[in-house]
């Protein structure tokens, strides 16, 4: 079941031993266990750890990265009221 995050519960998570989390147009990612891999360093992953990092991550990859990741790494959705 996928879980609903409010902006402030994803602020939250900003750094690897808290759980790094980032929002990709409605969907929260947990990159924690990520960041080693990623093919465009850890860095770069963890200044934008506990925000939305959509305007980057779509500048950088397509929908196809997100396709073979969510699976792993998607921990649920922003809640409604988090967007306005
Ligand atoms: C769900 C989150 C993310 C996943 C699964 C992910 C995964 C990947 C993958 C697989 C690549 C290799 C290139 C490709 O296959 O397109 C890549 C490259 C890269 N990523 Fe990410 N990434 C994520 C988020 C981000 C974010 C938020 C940023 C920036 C703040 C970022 C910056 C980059 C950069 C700079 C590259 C290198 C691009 C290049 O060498 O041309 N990524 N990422």
């Amino acid at each position: 079941m996928s879980k609903e995050f409010t902006t402030k519960d994803v602020g939250e998570h900003n750094t690897v031993d808290k759980g790094l989390y980032i929002i990709v147009d409605n969907n929260v990612y947990e990159m924690s266990s990520f960041v080693d891999e990623h093919p465009g360093g850890a860095k770069i992953l963890k200044r934008v750890g506990g925000k939305d990092a959509s305007k980057q991550f779509w500048k950088y990859h397509n929908e196809s990265v997100l396709k073979k990741y969510s699976e792993r790494l998607k921990v649920g959705t922003l809640k409604e009221s988090a967007k306005l």
